[in-house]
């Protein structure tokens, strides 16, 4: 991608995961709710992805955008997952295909497809001997408002892409922690999603060619009911790290060279 990219949400964990590993690599128009507390290396603007003209504004010039703006509290109420994650994500889409945004990269969530994780299929589901797969073409199955506002948001990229031929790509995200997995939690180290993995898949997102996408955006964790094959086989997502290559906050394996 050598047109500049929006990166909506920019103040937040998973932007600061993508700036540390792709800062250097594009050339970055960073959207903040709020004025940042330093100075960002980039160029960047403050607004509301609920606002048409903040939203106008923020496309302008851009060939991509990766949308992490929104409501990120799986308990959030309606109010808030409506206006921020679902009108937000509506009005920026229909400003990048005014635009002619060529692609358009949405933060979906693990809890798109929460009710999965029934009482029959919990904790087994959880551990490397399990063999239950979530492979991205199942029907969202939403545990929260949160994760509908998730779902919705994947649908509109379905019809912007249909109608308007703008290239998508969903990264249902798992768990992103800095430098070790969740301790004491299962479910959150089958889906964990390391920070140089998560800038990973987001570049892959950038660069590789598809038309609609949803994948799936963890580790390759040894412990998983999400498979990463459509994002391996698409995208050329090849992860790094390994929930089951850390005790706790250290790491006892090293990554592969
Ligand atoms: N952190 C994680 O493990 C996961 C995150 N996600 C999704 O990734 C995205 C980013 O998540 P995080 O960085 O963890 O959240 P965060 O809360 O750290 O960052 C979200 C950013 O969006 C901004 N924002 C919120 N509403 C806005 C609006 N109306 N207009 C403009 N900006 C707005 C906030 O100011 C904040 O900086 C979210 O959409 C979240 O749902 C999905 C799955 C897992
Ligand atoms: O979508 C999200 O998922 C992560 C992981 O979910 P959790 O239920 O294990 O906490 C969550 O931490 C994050 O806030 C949310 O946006």
């Amino acid at each position: 991608m050598d047109d500049p990219v929006l990166l909506t949400g920019a103040g937040g964990a998973v932007g600061e995961a993508i700036l540390e590993g792709l800062g250097e690599d594009y050339y970055w128009k960073l959207m903040f709710h709020n004025p940042p507390a330093e100075q960002p290396n980039h160029e960047y603007l403050i607004g509301d992805v609920d606002n048409p003209d903040d939203v106008r504004e923020a496309v302008a010039g851009v060939g991509a955008v990766i949308h992490l703006a929104g409501d990120p509290r799986p308990e959030a109420p309606w109010d808030s997952v409506l206006s921020n994650n679902i009108d937000g994500t509506q009005k920026l889409y229909e400003a990048a295909v005014e635009e002619g945004v060529e692609k358009f990269v949405f933060a979906s969530s693990n809890h798109a497809v929460g009710s999965f994780e029934t009482d029959q299929r919990t904790p087994d589901m959880y551990r490397p001997e399990d063999d239950f797969r979530l492979d991205g073409t199942e029907f969202p199955r939403p545990g929260n408002l949160y994760g509908v506002s998730k779902a919705t948001g994947e649908v509109l990229g379905r019809y912007y892409h249909d109608e308007h031929g703008i290239k998508v790509c969903n990264i249902r995200i798992g768990n992103l922690t800095r430098g070790h997995p969740p301790i004491d939690y299962e479910r959150g180290q089958a889906m964990w999603l390391s920070y140089p993995d998560c800038a990973h898949i987001h570049q892959c997102a950038l660069e590789a060619d598809y038309e609609f996408e949803i994948v799936y955006g963890i580790s390759d964790n040894d412990r998983k009911y999400y498979s990463i094959d459509r994002a391996k086989e698409v995208l050329n997502y090849r992860p790094q790290d390994n929930s089951a290559h850390f005790d706790g906050e250290n790491r006892v394996v090293e990554p592969d060279a």
